[in-house]
């Protein structure tokens, strides 16, 4: 936690506490990591894992700055309403709960509410911008959606076992995780066998991970290997994968080694029926965490776009094609930009063997693909991709900082045009609301747009992670 945000909390966020007996905390909301925010009479915050908004409590204390404190709900003297029991028997304060969700306690509703503030937050704190209208929350199954993970596999030689899963809280220790509510149900069911399997092969101690991909109809699972496995080793692989319907892919080295383990099973993908487009992907390319919000979010963003026969799109940090593909089914030209040429490679070959598939009278627009590093965008660039009516982006974490100002540089010098205009409509997809929250000030106060509206995803239910999107128009 920064010096800036310990103190910019608003008074509402932590309302005082010096009307209650001594040491206890009234919560007043929650941070980015799941922390009630309370404020103690000599006016000091202090962030409480555990506890949730209106709550009144007491804290054991573990850090303590000059403004600030952190620490653990010990008691709950006043219960919140939307307190709920959490779904997984790992989740919770307790020495080896696991570190993978943050929010089980809360009701899933009020977790959307929560990150919706967040965004709305960020977008008015970091970037001065307030959008027009707030568009309805996209919600989707909260338990058995994550569909992609990296886990860490550690055998414990002293107890002569396999941990597998996620980290425990505030700890590089793996947790001791038996099932796991957030991963497909048939995965959390494997999660015993898989330990298992490992616990029986030969090369054990030097397995250190899994990395799990699942399709609509494909389990995959990639499994790092440190020394080169023996053919007793791949036959267990085999056994399992056979018995559990896994597809495993192994990893000697760096991610280019990644390679199935016996060619010629079916392939993994995952469709997006809505558009009539099916998407093959490799187990490490990347692709959306939650295919049922997936499904939601593509087909939202593109009612958002709302992209014309006549109309060029230019669909940015396209990854494999997700919305590039779905665009081109409405759109009279696309162009997809992305930084990783394998990802590139990836979407020229959806595009072709989708439009091979296509009905009669349906074909996809004609549709291009380009590698580029996208942190490194100038004006003369965007110049050259050419005017589009449409945008849509979807950056990784660290934003479209250089995208958004090329455009405000093209918007506030006009010579530097040369015949380029700025697209009238940009959907901007984000993982990080403070980054789209930067970009969005840079669109809004420096290169024509005005923010239309803007709204949560809950990609990650029970986690602290928010999703968002927001929509501007050229002003
Ligand atoms: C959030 S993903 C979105 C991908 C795609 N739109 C989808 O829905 O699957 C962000 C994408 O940005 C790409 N990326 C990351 N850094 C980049 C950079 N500097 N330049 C261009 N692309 C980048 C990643 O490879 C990834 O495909
Ligand atoms: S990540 Fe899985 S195991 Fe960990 S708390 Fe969440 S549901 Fe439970």
């Amino acid at each position: 936690m920064s010096e800036k945000q310990e103190l910019s909390i608003p008074q509402h966020e932590a309302p005082n506490s010096d009307d209650l007996p001594e040491g206890w905390l009234r919560v007043g909301s929650l941070d980015m990591d799941a922390q009630g925010i309370a404020r103690r009479p000599d006016g000091k915050v202090v962030f409480i894992e555990g506890a949730l908004p209106f709550e009144v409590v007491s804290v054991q204390v573990g850090r303590k700055k000059n403004n600030w404190e952190q620490g653990t709900v010990t008691q709950i003297h006043s219960e919140s309403s939307q307190r709920v029991t959490p779904g997984c028997p790992h989740f919770g304060l307790h020495a080896g709960a696991c570190g993978g969700c943050k929010m089980q306690h809360l009701e899933a509703s009020a977790q959307v509410a929560i990150k919706q503030r967040v965004l709305e937050d960020n977008l008015w704190h970091l970037g001065k911008v307030k959008a027009d209208t707030m568009l309805r929350p996209i919600e989707g199954p909260t338990w058995g959606y994550r569909y992609r993970a990296r886990m860490s596999v550690r055998y414990v030689i002293k107890k002569g076992e396999v941990l597998i899963g996620f980290h425990e809280r505030k700890s590089r220790y793996i947790a001791d995780m038996k099932v796991c509510r957030i991963l497909p149900p048939h995965v959390s069911a494997m999660l015993m066998p898989l330990r298992a399997l490992i616990a029986q092969m030969e090369a054990r101690e030097t397995l250190p991970q899994i990395e799990l991909a699942c399709g609509d109809e494909v389990t995959a699972m990639v499994l790092r290997h440190l020394e080169p496995l023996s053919d007793s080793d791949k036959d267990k692989l085999r056994a399992f994968g056979e018995k559990h319907q896994v597809q495993w892919w192994l990893q000697p080295k760096g991610p280019d080694t990644v390679h199935l383990l016996d060619t010629g099973g079916p392939q993994l993908s995952y469709g997006l029926p809505d558009f009539g487009i099916t998407m093959p992907f490799r187990p490490t390319d990347f692709t959306q965490v939650n295919p049922f919000i997936n499904r939601v979010l593509v087909a939202r963003s593109l009612r958002l776009l709302n992209a014309q026969k006549t109309e060029r799109v230019i669909d940015w940090f396209c990854g494999l094609g997700n919305f590039t593909l779905p665009i081109a089914t409405q759109a009279a030209e696309v162009l997809g930009i992305e930084g990783a040429e394998t990802l590139v490679a990836r979407s020229r070959d959806n595009y072709a063997r989708n439009q091979a598939d296509r009905p009669e009278g349906q074909a996809l627009a004609p549709t291009s693909f380009v590698a580029r590093n996208l942190f490194e965008m100038t004006p003369a660039m965007l110049v050259a991709d050419g005017t589009a009516d449409k945008w849509l982006v979807d950056p990784p974490r660290e934003g479209a900082f250089a995208l958004a100002k090329a455009l405000a540089e093209l918007h506030e010098n006009h010579e530097l045009r040369q015949g380029w205009t700025p697209p009238q409509r940009i959907v901007y997809v984000s993982c990080n609301p403070a980054t789209l929250a930067r970009d969005a000030g840079l669109l809004v106060h420096r290169a024509g747009y005005r923010c239309v509206s803007a709204g949560v995803i809950n990609m990650f239910a029970h986690t602290a992670h928010v999703e968002s999107m927001a929509v501007f128009e050229l002003a």
